[in-house]
């Protein structure tokens, strides 16, 4: 059999707590293209701020339809695409680097480093705060830990619609005291207010590039590619000895049932037979062991039951195929 199909029903083990390596924005894709010559941009934008800032309403309120990743509460080192918003010819990736606040346990205190090399390999930083609580203790360790970042980076003060404006102006100068920011925004994440403003001042400032995501995606892109990521990290975790470059995840169907959870097909590329072999493990163990991890994290996010259903496939030399290039919606480089 060329496939291997994971049962949904079978229970998963604890996931250990190890934090994985860095990876930079974990996206299955080649060096980027020549710039098309439509004089496209594309960036990554790293939104932080301390819980409850608001970021999942800005997300929602910039991408413009509703992103379900709303309320995940996963700790990891990993970089997750939260939102793709297009602006202009500009396609905004934005990221969020989880981890990066209240480290208490020993571990997460390792994974804060790493999260916030993930804040730093990012185009743009923009540090949400919330205008009505001000600068707290934990937003004053953002601040500090921020300013010797080199990333071009932005202030957005939310929730004005609840704020006074004395309280707005003083809060600008006190953090533009502590960190440069290049610009400070004012809006409600909330209601929309001043959100176009952030959209066309990143749309600027991203680099020109081809996009690197489809134009047209489906809503639940973003889903579907941090169920990717998830596996590919859970590949990664297992196998990084064997098969340190390889294999690429793509979410094929993403389908909610009727009872409310996801079931999910996914299928790891591979280049060669004996890759595949390493990826399925003596009887399917390996396979096995990361669904059921992959799994796990995933329904964790979402928050729904999911069955997820893997699939090993071999695509030879797929780096050199133009037609990959083309749906990821790249330029082949000739
Ligand atoms: N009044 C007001 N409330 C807001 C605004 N933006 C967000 N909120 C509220 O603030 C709360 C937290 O918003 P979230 O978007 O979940 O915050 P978050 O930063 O994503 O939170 P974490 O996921 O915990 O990091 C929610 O109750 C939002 O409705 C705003 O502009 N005005």
């Amino acid at each position: 059999m060329n496939d291997v199909n994971e049962t949904p029903e079978d229970d998963f083990p604890e996931d250990d707590e190890l934090p994985t390596p860095a990876p930079r924005f974990d996206i299955p894709l080649p060096e980027p293209a020549a710039p098309l010559p439509e004089n496209t941009r594309a960036g990554f934008i790293a939104l932080i701020g301390a819980p409850n800032a608001g970021k999942s309403t800005l997300i929602n309120q910039l991408v413009g339809t509703k992103v379900s990743i709303v309320t995940h509460k996963v700790q990891t080192t990993r970089t997750i695409v939260r939102g793709i918003a297009m602006h202009d010819a500009s396609q905004l990736i934005f990221v969020d680097t989880p981890g990066i606040f209240q480290p208490k346990r020993r571990l997460d205190r390792a994974m804060v480093d790493t999260a916030w090399g993930g804040a730093r390999d990012a185009d743009l930083i923009a540090l949400l705060i919330d205008a009505r609580k001000g600068i707290d203790e934990e937003v004053e360790k953002i601040l500090s830990r921020l300013k010797d970042i080199k990333t071009p980076k932005v202030l957005i003060l939310n929730k004005i619609d609840v704020a006074k404006r004395e309280q707005l102006l003083k809060l600008a100068q006190q953090a533009n005291e502590l960190v440069s920011f290049d610009e400070t925004f004012m809006v409600s994440a909330l209601n929309g207010n001043g959100t176009d403003a952030i959209l066309s001042y990143f749309a600027e400032r991203v680099p020109e590039s081809p996009w690197l995501y489809p134009e047209d995606q489906p809503s639940d892109l973003p889903l579907r590619i941090l169920a990717s990521e998830i596996t590919r990290e859970k590949l990664f975790e297992r196998l990084h000895q064997e098969l340190p470059y390889i294999s690429t995840v793509e979410t094929e169907n993403w389908e909610t049932r009727k009872d409310g959870s996801a079931r999910v097909e996914q299928t790891i590329y591979v280049e060669r037979d004996s890759q595949k072999s390493i990826v399925l493990g003596k009887r399917g163990a390996t396979i096995k062991a990361i669904s059921q991890a992959s799994r796990a994290e995933i329904a964790e996010i979402i928050e729904t039951p999911v069955h997820l259903f893997l699939f090993v496939k071999v695509r030879e030399n797929w780096g050199d195929d133009p037609e990959r290039y083309r749906e990821m919606g790249l330029e082949f480089p000739r």
